[in-house]
Formats: structure tokens, sequence, C-alpha cells
């Protein structure tokens, strides 16, 4: 599909990189609707995501993850990823037929500063990875995947925002 046909702006990137809190302002700003798709699983299992990881083990959790982004059908909405979402690729593939993708970059050190101790937190993870592993496991996907890459370091929301919205062709989000 032409990205002149899409009509979902997905964002992907690292746990930390700011996916929910872009994604949320930048719906306001498009007036788009928004949707988080570790909300869904929550609300899916009635369980907060930590429970739900800590119930299914990381390759189930990385399955049920893929299996909700494939089962998606939105349109005109922001719509974002988990951090892990990357390592499910069919339903990565899915959201991009109808969105376009949009990688929030950011450094190690300020992700490691956002998100703190990864033991009390949800992350999918070995039990012998480090959080840098998992970044330079993970950064090759995140960018193959994108359509368009912001550079999110020491910018706020708003500025990054408004860095989106100049970069999105006017066809794409002007119904
Ligand atoms: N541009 C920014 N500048 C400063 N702090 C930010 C910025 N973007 C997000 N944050 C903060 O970083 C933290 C993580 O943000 P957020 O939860 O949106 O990340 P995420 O990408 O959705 O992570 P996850 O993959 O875990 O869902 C929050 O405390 C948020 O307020
Ligand atoms: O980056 C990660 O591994 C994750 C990020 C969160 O959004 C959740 O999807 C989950 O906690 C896993
Ligand atoms: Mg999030």
């Amino acid at each position: 599909m032409e990205n002149s046909k899409k009509t979902n702006i997905v964002l992907i990137g690292m746990a930390g990189a700011g996916k929910s809190t872009v994604g949320r302002k930048l719906a306001d700003l498009l007036g788009l609707a928004f949707v988080d798709v570790d909300t869904l699983i929550e609300k899916d299992r009635g369980l907060p995501l930590q429970e739900v990881l800590n119930d299914l083990g990381v390759q189930n959790f990385r399955r049920l993850e893929e299996q909700t982004m494939l089962s998606m059908d939105f349109r005109k909405y922001v719509i974002a990823t988990g951090g892990s979402a990357i390592y499910g690729q069919a339903g990565i593939s899915h959201l991009r037929r109808s969105s376009l993708l949009i990688l929030l970059d950011v450094g190690l050190a300020t992700l490691k500063q956002r998100v703190g101790d990864f033991s009390s937190r949800a992350f999918v993870k070995t039990a012998d990875q480090t959080f840098a592993e998992v970044f330079a496991e993970r950064q090759p996907l995140y960018t193959q995947n994108a359509d368009l890459i912001i550079d999110c370091n020491d910018r706020s929301v708003s500025d990054i925002c408004q860095s989106i919205i100049r970069q999105v062709p006017d066809t794409f989000y002007h119904f």
C-alpha cells in the first residue's frame, strides 16, 4: 500500500523511548485516536503487563504481543507499540500495511536513566542479557522496520511531535 493510503502512525522503539507519551500527544495534535498495544494486552488478560509477562514467560509473551498486533484493524490511530513488539515480525508487517512506522530513537544512557532498574519492570530479555545487549540486538530491527527515524535525544515531547508532523507527508494525515 502506498503511504498515501495508510491511515495510522505506529511508534516503535526501545522501552523508555517515549512511544506512549509521544503517541498520546501526537494523536491529540493530529486529531487522531490513540491506542497502546501494551494496554490492549492488559485489558485482554485483565492483569498488569508485568504479571502477564511473569505468567507467560518471554517466548509466550512475544507470541501474544505478535498475535495482538495481527488482530488489530484500526484506522486513523496513533498506535504505541511495546518495546519488544519488534520481535513479532508478522505483527509488525501487518501494521505496516495500514500504517507509517516511526522509530523514536534514543541513546542508551538516556534510556537507562528513564527506565531505571529493569529487575522490577516488565522487560523482554533472556536471564543473562544486559540492557545494553538487548539495545544492541534490537537497534537494527527497529531501524530496518522504520519508515521514518526521529532523533529524540535531548528533545521535549512537544518538539518531537512537531518534528514528526513536519516530516510525515501531508497526504498521509489529511484524510
Ligand atoms: N522526550 C522526552 N523527554 C523526557 N522524558 C521523556 C520523553 N519522552 C518520554 N519521557 C519519559 O520517559 C518515560 C518513559 O516513557 P514512555 O512510557 O512513553 O516510553 P515507552 O516507549 O512507551 O516505553 P515502553 O516500551 O516501556 O512502553 C516516562 O517517564 C516519560 O515521561
Ligand atoms: O521493551 C520491552 O521489552 C517491553 C516494553 C514494554 O512496552 C512492554 O511491551 C513489555 O514490558 C516489554
Ligand atoms: Mg509504552
